[in-house]
């Protein structure tokens, strides 16, 4: 029997896409499509989510995460912000695809101005799938949203049974139903059939302890990554400046390292005012300042545990305050 609608949690779903949404001709099919289902037709997909709370649902976009932009971004950012700020909404689900999910995730964690819950939530195979793992970890999404231990954690991502912190969660296959990890510090919890088990809280900056605000921006400034390997040649890192880069994050090999020609390049591009942040290639471990390059010397900042994709977002809200080197490894530190 379901519960009395009074102390049930307020949730709205805000759907911007992916598998989660997708469709495929038939069952057997490898190709299909992203965002083809709108949000009534995923909360209409799991009748059990009117058990956990009372449920509101808001299309605000409807695209594979590949083409997620800074426009979106600022767009779902500013609505749940407008919903969070009114007393009748408790949390927020948004489902979006797994691409990208969690630079929209960390990006949601550094400029959400409230400390109640917003889980994001997608699915490695399409709605119609064999085995579709959607329903299920939206049930688990919501689940996590009107759980009590949710608030005050930042922006989380639910998935696979599994709760993670926005700022530690990475994509670590393309296309298993396990397809995201915490390599460094593990998840922040775990969700199964709908029951919360929670881990340590993560304690960096976030939502509501957050300094950085989109309220009076427009743009985000331009970042560029570029990936380090073998033989790099620097000329791709002179374009990106010569585009109008206003921040450079290096995928560096091991430690954040890159070859000496485009350590000079950059070297260069700090003097003209490009922040350079260098980050790894590799999935796990920490980019600590100044080991094989001299980041003090050269004006580079060193990524921490954040990865390319991560340093980049950070960047791009750090950018709107200050170009100051110091300043910019602080906020890497801090968040
Ligand atoms: N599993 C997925 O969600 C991937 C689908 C699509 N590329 C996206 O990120 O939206």
């Amino acid at each position: 029997a379901e519960k009395a609608e009074e102390g049930k949690a307020r949730i709205r779903i805000l759907a911007t896409g992916g598998t989660i949404a997708g469709t495929q001709t038939r069952q057997q099919d490898h190709a299909y499509k992203a965002g083809t289902l709108d949000v009534e037709q995923l909360i209409a997909a799991v009748p059990d989510l009117k058990q956990l709370a009372i449920l509101g649902g808001e299309q605000v976009a409807n695209i594979g995460s590949q083409d997620m932009n800074d426009a979106v971004w600022l767009k779902l950012a500013r609505r749940i912000n407008a919903l969070l700020a009114t007393p009748d909404v408790d949390g927020i689900v948004v489902t979006h695809g797994t691409d990208t999910m969690e630079e929209t995730a960390y990006f949601l964690n550094l400029v959400i101005r409230s400390d109640k819950p917003v889980v994001l939530v997608g699915a490695m195979r399409p709605a119609n799938a064999l085995g579709a793992d959607g329903p299920a970890n939206l049930y688990n999404a919501v689940a996590v949203a009107t759980h009590p231990g949710a608030r005050g954690r930042g922006v989380l991502v639910a998935i696979n049974d599994e709760i993670h912190a926005a700022r530690s969660v990475i994509k670590t296959n393309t296309t298993n139903v396990q397809a995201f990890e915490s390599p460094n510090r593990g998840p922040a919890g775990l969700v199964h059939g709908g029951r919360v088990t929670w881990f340590e809280p993560m304690d960096k900056k976030h939502t509501h302890r957050s300094e950085f605000s989109i309220e009076k921006v427009e743009k985000l400034p331009r970042v560029d990554i570029l990936y380090a390997h073998a033989n790099m040649s620097a000329d791709l890192l002179e374009a990106a400046v010569k585009n109008g880069a206003r921040g450079l994050v290096i995928a560096g090999v091991g430690e954040g390292n890159m070859t000496h020609q485009s350590r000079e390049v950059l070297a260069k591009a700090v003097k003209q005012g490009v922040a350079v942040v260098r980050s790894t290639r590799v999935m796990s471990g920490i980019v600590r300042r100044t080991s094989e390059v001299d980041d003090d010397k050269l004006g580079f900042v060193a990524s921490g545990e954040l990865n390319p994709a991560k340093s980049r977002v950070l960047l791009q809200l750090a950018l709107t305050k200050t170009k100051d080197p110091a300043q910019l490894q602080q906020y890497f530190q801090e968040y």
